[in-house]
């Protein structure tokens, strides 16, 4: 890859005793989304703040760069090229929205007629024009967040960190966002996400990487990842109980019971040959069932299977998933073993 917009070799980063990034490399090309999804307390923000400047790596991290500057030579060129909205607001909720974003064009040096012009354009694109010159304290949350991203935008950042860029916004004003953000790399931004929601970097980014226990313990494309957890199933459901039964009977042990709901559930990857062979018993057994669904894995299963806290995790094992598409998710943690098929 040439040129990467974000690359850190072997990132570290203590507290005390405590490891939070045990050598992490990231490298992210420009005008891509890059989203960071981790347990609560993984590092997650720690990374953003080193890659912005606002703390220094850690002792022994490697070499790291950030809109094509270094870090350790250049924090201030790296300081001029990126724009960060933290999970905590950057917003003056004494002043109006107009009045914040004049302040940043003042922080950036523009002058007065430039950030005049930048702040009009930035309130018209947010839609906070009407709300500009009210008190930011009066703003909704989504409004708020707005006007933050705002603020980041008044230097023309090549790079933007979002930590946590929607939450606790309502649905509509977290799609509102999203689109926005696409706007960003539209426009050939660079974005690194951090997020708690499994369906945002599932929306928003190109690569996703998995941090937990100090590593990054995948790293893929959204449909990258999926295919490296088992979590695939097809589910039958009866509403007549011996049909139910017959099927079970059928099925045998690759059906997984669920008396309760007279559903049958069997492992699949959700492929046509798969599902043929399901309805081929069926119909040789003369069943049928009255609803059949395929769920195919989400992140939400990703999340889980790669950030288990009992022991599977802790044997990691360094293997390649193998991808459709040539490109591959890189996962560097111990998958659950019925997965370890389609890992190889
Ligand atoms: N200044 C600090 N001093 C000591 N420990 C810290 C400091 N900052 C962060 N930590 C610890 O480092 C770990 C990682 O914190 P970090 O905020 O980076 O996690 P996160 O992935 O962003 O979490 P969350 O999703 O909850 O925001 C946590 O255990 C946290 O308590």
């Amino acid at each position: 890859m040439t040129n990467p917009a974000i690359a850190a070799n072997g990132l570290r980063k203590a507290y005390g005793e405590k490891t939070v990034l045990d050598g992490i490399d990231f490298s992210i090309p420009a005008g891509t989304v890059f989203a960071l999804l981790g347990p609560n307390g993984a590092g997650k923000t720690t990374a953003v703040k080193i890659l912005s400047t606002l703390i220094p790596p850690g002792e022994g991290s490697g070499a790291i760069s950030v809109g094509g500057h270094d870090l350790a030579t250049d924090a201030q060129a790296v300081r001029a090229a990126i724009g960060v909205t933290g999970q905590f607001s950057a917003v003056d909720g004494l002043i109006t929205g107009e009045e914040n974003l004049l302040l940043m064009a003042d922080l950036h040096h523009l002058s007065k007629a430039e950030g005049r012009r930048v702040t009009a354009e930035l309130l018209e694109r947010f839609d906070l024009t009407e709300a500009a010159k009210k008190p930011a304290s009066t703003y909704s949350g989504g409004m708020k967040r707005r006007l933050d991203i705002a603020m980041t935008l008044v230097g023309n950042p090549r790079v933007i960190f979002l930590d946590e860029p929607t939450t606790g916004l309502d649905p509509r004003s977290r799609h509102g966002m999203w689109q926005m953000i696409r706007g960003l790399v539209g426009d050939g931004v660079t974005v690194f996400l951090t997020t708690q929601y499994l369906e945002e970097a599932d929306e928003l980014a190109d690569r996703i990487a998995v941090l937990h226990n100090g590593k990054l313990v995948a790293e893929g494309s959204a449909e990258e990842l999926k295919r490296i957890v088992p979590g695939g199933h097809v589910r039958l459901r009866f509403s007549d109980p011996a049909a139910y039964r017959d099927a079970a009977a059928h099925l045998g042990g690759d059906a997984v019971r669920d008396d309760a709901a007279l559903a049958l559930q069997l492992p699949s990857d959700g492929t046509q040959s798969i599902l043929r062979s399901i309805l081929d018993r069926l119909d040789a057994a003369g069943i049928e069932a009255d609803e059949l669904t395929v769920h195919t894995p989400d992140l939400d299963d990703v999340f889980f299977a790669l950030t288990e806290t009992d022991t599977d995790t802790d044997t990691k094992t360094d293997t390649e998933a193998e991808s459709g598409t040539g490109t591959a998710a890189r996962t560097h943690a111990a998958v659950p073993a019925q997965n370890k098929e389609s890992v190889r």
